[in-house]
């Protein structure tokens, strides 16, 4: 039974989900990184928010680990290369908490137009400063987003409702997204004066982190005020800081900061500056919503393998999951075949997709190929690590799609080069679902694998046949399949075959001292 960590304070319906899709959970969500990596060794899982540091120490302990499961949105807090480096799948939640944080959003600008929060401060106190308080109105104001993904787009519908006038600025928004949400897209240059609120939505990348800092907040409007319900990286605090004591910015509302959690913060205690304990999540139906998910979906990998939005493994839609099966099978299969039969150093694998699969999302059957491939020379290889571990071994890996039909109406072919030689293998599913070998080395077969198989390539010359049926069987070994295949008669000949007991390697030095035989090999599947 898998075994899940739940290491941050996640709603309880997800201890309930673990549960009863039968896997044993554990929650302890105030163990020390030192505490987490003494324990991380017997979990299967571990699900977190952002509290939990999953760094490459905590990860190499990991022996077991095969999911981190992010309740949220931000994987910040994951050494993503790493997990992906030991074969661990990373997944999150994308839209559980989005409207959550972009109502925070807006409510943290209402905030920082009106001094909600000092004005409320104040009148505990017993002070009534109505004089204190002039806020601004937000009707007409220009709102700059910038990183208009999922909540910045949220933002903007519900700015657009406060009739304020939005530009964004995302190079990865696309002229149709921001017309369809009535969103003037605009460069960087040009939101910084042009905006009377920014408020931040992009990740935390090496491209986004400090986006705020001095530089850029000498080309803002004076008198600007910044939202921060992304991450604390994306504001160098410092200048921010100097900044609103100059007047350049009126105030920030900041949710989130460069060290958190953010006990101390030179921010912290000016009257120009909001700020919320990273709760832009923090609502009950976004708790609900990113805990039930995060469960399910590590429960259906831990259980079935399959990989709903995992950042580091390509996901497969519970649409295309039952049509992508059967090929996965047969992908690794010939991943597998070909890696066993391979003895020096692959250069390049080339991997065709023809007919109707081509038609599929193949990017989880490349994955699944260079799995079966490279197997034989890495224990710990999986889907996951796997296009990591060829790329740091040097092997180029090429897909080529073609949806022609030629004589099968699907088909994978992998070839491997290697120093030596070239090999390929293709197969096709029989039936729709049945996976079958159909050719190796351009020499036509038609087998299925089983556990147990005896590959041989030989001289097609009588008696050869006849000759390694007396050997297995002198030898005790039953013959469940038998395919042959041959260039030309008299030519290069192929055999596979299927028998019910591992070959020993004492008999496979039998089966290679035969006359015509040329190599000889026993493979497992
Ligand atoms: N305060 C909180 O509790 C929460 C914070 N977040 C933060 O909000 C961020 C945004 O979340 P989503 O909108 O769901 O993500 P998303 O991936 O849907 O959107 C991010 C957007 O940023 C854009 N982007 C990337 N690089 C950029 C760059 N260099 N300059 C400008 N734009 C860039 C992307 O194109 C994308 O459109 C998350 O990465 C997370 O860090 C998310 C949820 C809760
Ligand atoms: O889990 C939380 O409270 C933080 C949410 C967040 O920052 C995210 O989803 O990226």
């Amino acid at each position: 039974m898998p075994k899940v960590l739940i290491s941050d304070k996640l709603s309880p319906a997800a201890i309930q989900i673990f549960k009863d899709r039968g896997i044993e959970v554990d929650v302890n969500t105030s163990l020390s990184p030192d505490e987490l990596k003494a324990v991380i060794g017997q979990y299967d899982g571990l699900a977190i928010r952002s509290n939990t540091k999953v760094t490459a120490e905590i990860l190499a302990a990991a022996t077991n680990l095969k999911v981190v499961g992010r309740a949220g949105i931000g994987v910040d807090n994951v050494d993503v290369p790493a997990a992906t480096a030991r074969g661990i799948v990373v997944m999150n939640t994308p839209f559980g908490n989005s409207i959550t944080t972009a109502e925070h959003a807006i409510a943290m600008m209402f905030s920082l137009a009106r001094e909600i929060p000092q004005a409320n401060a104040s009148t505990h106190a017993g002070k009534w400063e109505k004089s204190k308080f002039m806020g601004v109105e937000l009707t007409g104001k220009v709102l700059g987003i910038v990183g208009c993904g999922n909540i910045g787009a949220i933002v903007a519908d519900r700015a657009q409702g406060l009739r304020m006038r939005v530009i964004a600025y995302d190079p990865f928004l696309s002229t149709e997204r921001a017309k369809e949400l009535n969103v003037e897209k605009v460069e960087l240059d040009e939101l910084f004066p042009r905006a009377d609120f920014i408020t931040l939505h992009t990740p935390l990348t090496e491209a986004t982190r400090n986006i705020i800092d001095a530089k850029a907040i000498a080309k803002m409007k004076k008198g600007v005020r910044i939202i921060n319900c992304a991450r604390g990286g994306l504001i160098v605090e410092e200048d921010l800081k100097a900044a609103i004591e100059a007047g350049q910015v009126a105030g920030a509302a900041l949710d989130v900061f460069k060290v958190e959690p953010a006990k101390e913060n030179l921010l912290f205690s000016n009257d120009k500056v909001v700020c919320t304990p990273h709760l832009g999540a923090s609502t009950s139906e976004a708790q609900e919503n990113v805990a039930l998910q995060v469960a399910e979906q590590m429960a259906d990998y831990l259980l079935t393998g399959a990989v709903t939005n995992a950042l580091n493994i390509p996901s497969v839609s519970a649409e295309d999951a039952p049509k992508l099966r059967p090929y996965m099978t047969l992908a690794n299969q010939l991943g597998s075949f070909a890696g066993q039969l391979t003895e020096t150093g692959i250069r390049d694998v080339k991997i065709e997709y023809i007919g109707h699969v081509a038609t599929l999302n193949t990017k989880p059957l490349t994955a699944i190929v260079l799995e079966g491939l490279l197997k034989p020379m890495n224990e710990t290889v999986n889907m996951v690590n796997a296009p990591v571990v060829a790329k740091d071994r040097n092997i180029k890996v090429s897909t080529v799609k073609t949806d022609s039909v030629g004589d099968y109406h699907t088909l994978i072919r992998v070839t491997v080069t290697t120093d030596q030689r070239e090999r390929s293998v293709a197969g096709t599913l029989f039936g729709g679902d049945k996976p079958r070998l159909v050719e190796i080395k351009g020499i036509s077969i038609e087998a299925e694998l089983g556990p147990y198989m005896l590959y041989v390539t030989n001289q097609d010359k009588p008696g050869f046949i006849g000759a390694l049926g007396s050997l297995l069987g002198q030898n005790g070994v039953n013959i469940a399949t038998f395919h042959l295949g041959r260039a030309a008669p008299g030519g290069d000949a192929i055999l596979l075959t299927q028998v019910d007991q591992p070959m020993d390697a004492s008999l496979l030095e039998k089966v290679r001292a035969l006359p015509q035989v040329v190599q000889a090999k026993a493979l497992a599947f």
